[in-house]
């Protein structure tokens, strides 16, 4: 037991330049004034106070949420360092440094589970992210997503009928779209599914029945309710046999190298576009129908469901870049087989542990960073492979980084952009 006190950085400081600039004259003083101290010790990544539950500020001033410790009893000793350290982040960062006592508060702002979390990420440094505007560099967040502004314009995509262009450069991890379908429903015959759409559509305006007609139709002829929805409908959830149809999103175009992530919120009943990266002005917006297997299986599984010839960047290439592209899917499908026999996982764990290693290699070059999909679940594969053998320390290190992945696919839930 004993008294915790701290203080909270409320709100947390952004990636952006004001900050970090704040941030780093912070650090520098910090450590002028302790250098003679052999109780403050300079880690690659942070200060860590050698004293009570050893408190430590990282360099990187986003992941900083919380310094505090016991500070009763064998730990008295550190209350001094709280004391200083907080006097001196206020001359810097002013009220947004919230000053807690247990005595007198329950505890800080943050939970506790996230303040943890902060403390894990200050062991490494995070990648440079791509920047998306001079206001993302100044401030850290993308602010064109907070004034409304429309990220995509509708235009005529050469080869593929409409599609959604960016209007301006958009951030990895961006919320494109978050949509509400005009109906879902579960994929069967035409001649069953038509009668049932039509159903459905008198259910909804004649604004929304408007917006389904206008929609793209592989399939014309007796079943155009069947054609539309076979040509556009997104399946509810990975491998769910249910599909909803969009205004928006079913004018985004596929590509097997595809910028943004569709994914179904089984809460909201949403659907939702994030990039995967960051997205030029001017860029199309692309989504992946399927990524899976070499350059021919996809093209044909392309034509099959969706009836099209994918002529997305990847289809594209060179008869020599599609040989090396095949060779490598060919190869990652090997790696993610061989990770899944829970077999080898129990009595090869190395060896497993390295074919997660290859897979998230190959998945950055074929997909050029933004597999991210792809690359959470080949951390999550990692992350059962520790946890397995009872190697929590870097179960959690493979869990962020699962998560860290996931954040950009699908967002924190809510549904407004
Ligand atoms: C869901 S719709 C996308 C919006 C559509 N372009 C439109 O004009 O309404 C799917 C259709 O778009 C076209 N399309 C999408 N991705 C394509 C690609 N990579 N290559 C060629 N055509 C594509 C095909 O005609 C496909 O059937």
């Amino acid at each position: 037991m004993g008294i915790d006190a701290g203080f909270d950085m409320v709100p947390r400081l952004s990636t952006g330049a004001t900050d970090r600039h704040n941030w780093d004259t912070f650090i520098r003083i910090i450590k002028d004034m302790y250098k003679d101290d052999t109780q403050v010790e300079i880690k690659p990544n942070y200060i860590e106070f050698n004293a009570g539950e050893h408190p430590m500020l990282p360099f990187e001033g986003h992941k900083f949420l919380r310094f505090s410790s016991k500070i009763s009893g064998s730990c008295a000793n550190v209350e001094i360092y709280i004391d200083t350290v907080r006097r001196v982040a206020e001359v810097h960062f002013g009220s947004r440094v919230k000053y807690w006592n247990e005595i007198a508060d329950p505890c800080g702002v943050y939970d506790w589970k996230l303040v943890h979390e902060s403390f894990r990420s200050y062991e490494q440094r995070d990648e440079p992210e791509p920047i998306a505007s001079i206001a993302q560099l100044i401030t850290g967040t993308d602010p064109i997503q907070n004034i409304g502004i429309p990220l995509f314009e509708i235009a005529k995509i050469p080869g593929k009928g409409r599609g959604l262009i960016a209007r301006l450069n958009i951030a990895k991890g961006t919320r494109i779209l978050c949509e509400k379908p005009f109906f879902t429903v579960a994929s069967m015959s035409p001649n069953v599914l038509e009668p049932i759409i039509a159903k459905r559509l008198r259910a909804i305006s004649k604004d929304a029945q408007r917006q389904f007609l206008s929609l793209h139709n592989n399939y014309p002829g007796k079943h155009p309710f069947s054609g539309i929805f076979k040509t556009n409908a997104l399946p509810c959830g990975p491998d769910s046999p249910v599909g909803g149809v969009y205004p928006t999103i079913c004018l985004i175009n596929h590509s097997c190298i595809p910028n943004s992530h569709n994914n179904w919120n089984d809460d909201t009943d949403h659907e939702t576009i994030h990039a995967n990266r960051l997205i030029k002005a001017g860029e199309e917006i692309t989504i992946a129908y399927n990524q899976e297997g070499d350059t021919a299986t996809r093209r044909a599984w392309l034509t099959n469901t969706f009836g099209f010839d994918c002529n997305c960047p990847a289809c594209s290439r060179s008869a020599s870049e599609i040989r090396v592209s095949d060779a490598r899917r060919l190869r990652m499908k090997k790696l993610d087989d061989d990770i899944g026999n829970g077999d080898r996982m129990v009595r090869r764990p190395k060896d497993s542990l390295k074919d997660c290693h290859e897979l998230l290699k190959l998945l950055k070059e074929e997909y050029d960073g933004c597999a991210v999909v792809l690359e959470a679940r080949a951390y999550y594969d990692a992350f059962q492979v520790v946890i397995t053998h009872g190697d929590q320390a870097r179960a959690t290190g493979f869990e962020e980084l699962e998560d860290e992945e996931n954040d950009d696919t699908k967002g924190t839930g809510c549904c407004e952009l």
